[in-house]
């Protein structure tokens, strides 16, 4: 089970989170309250592996804008979590993840129209466009197959409840921003906390991986 952490805007929780074993971490260049700028999420970026998963988070932006920031920054993917159609997501040369906002088991089929490489459940939009901290009906996404695509689950995970989503949804990542802060702010106990239960190293038992 891969991890990725979102909403990183200090090198410091973004080190930890890289030892703590998380798998990709998001920079959001969207807006919201854990807007990162170029050239902070560039000086964060350099320390990072090489090879690590860093995920640049858009809505409705700009093609050039993105592909401009992907080169200034090193992102080697990108999160559309907007209304882009399947047009707005192909042509990328980096894997690309769509966010898809679920209400009911129909919205799941609309990944169809997308050629990504990647799908991102998450709740509906609040606020901002993600990164609300609420949950959707992950019944809603159980056993559904998704032609194709990694299917990343978000949306309100927490240390505390996301064995049960894992088990319920079984996806191929988790994807976690406001259940790892602590007064609006990334918090290195929880982000511990969180990865630490989905690798198991403080259960019991197993759980079942179907992807
Ligand atoms: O995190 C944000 O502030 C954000 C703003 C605008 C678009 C997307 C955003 N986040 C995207 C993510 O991938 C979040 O991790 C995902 O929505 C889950 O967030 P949370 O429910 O807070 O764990």
């Amino acid at each position: 089970m891969k991890i990725k952490i979102c909403g990183i805007t200090d090198l410091d929780t973004a080190i930890a989170a890289v030892e703590y074993g998380a798998d990709a971490l998001g920079f959001v260049f969207a807006e919201s309250k854990r807007r990162i700028t170029i050239d902070r999420a560039k000086e964060i970026i350099k320390v990072l592996p090489k090879n690590f998963l860093k995920i640049g988070v858009f809505v409705n932006e700009q093609k050039e804008t993105i592909e401009r920031i992907l080169e200034e920054t090193e992102i080697n993917a990108i999160q559309l979590h907007g209304d882009e159609s399947p047009d707005d997501c192909a042509g990328f040369l980096t894997p690309v993840i769509k966010a898809i906002s679920i209400g009911s088991a129909k919205d799941i089929l609309k990944a169809d129209e997308y050629e990504c490489e990647y799908l991102l459940l998450d709740s509906p939009k609040g606020k901002y466009r993600g990164g609300n901290g609420t949950s959707f009906d992950w019944g809603v996404a159980a056993g559904q197959k998704v032609k194709r695509k990694k299917v990343i689950l978000a949306g309100g995970l927490t240390p505390g409840n996301v064995i049960e989503a894992i088990q319920i949804v079984q996806p191929y990542m988790v994807d976690v921003s406001s259940g790892v802060e602590l007064d609006g702010k990334k918090d290195k106990e929880k982000i511990k906390r969180f990865i630490d239960e989905v690798k198991g190293r403080k259960r019991n038992g197993n759980i079942q991986i179907a992807r």
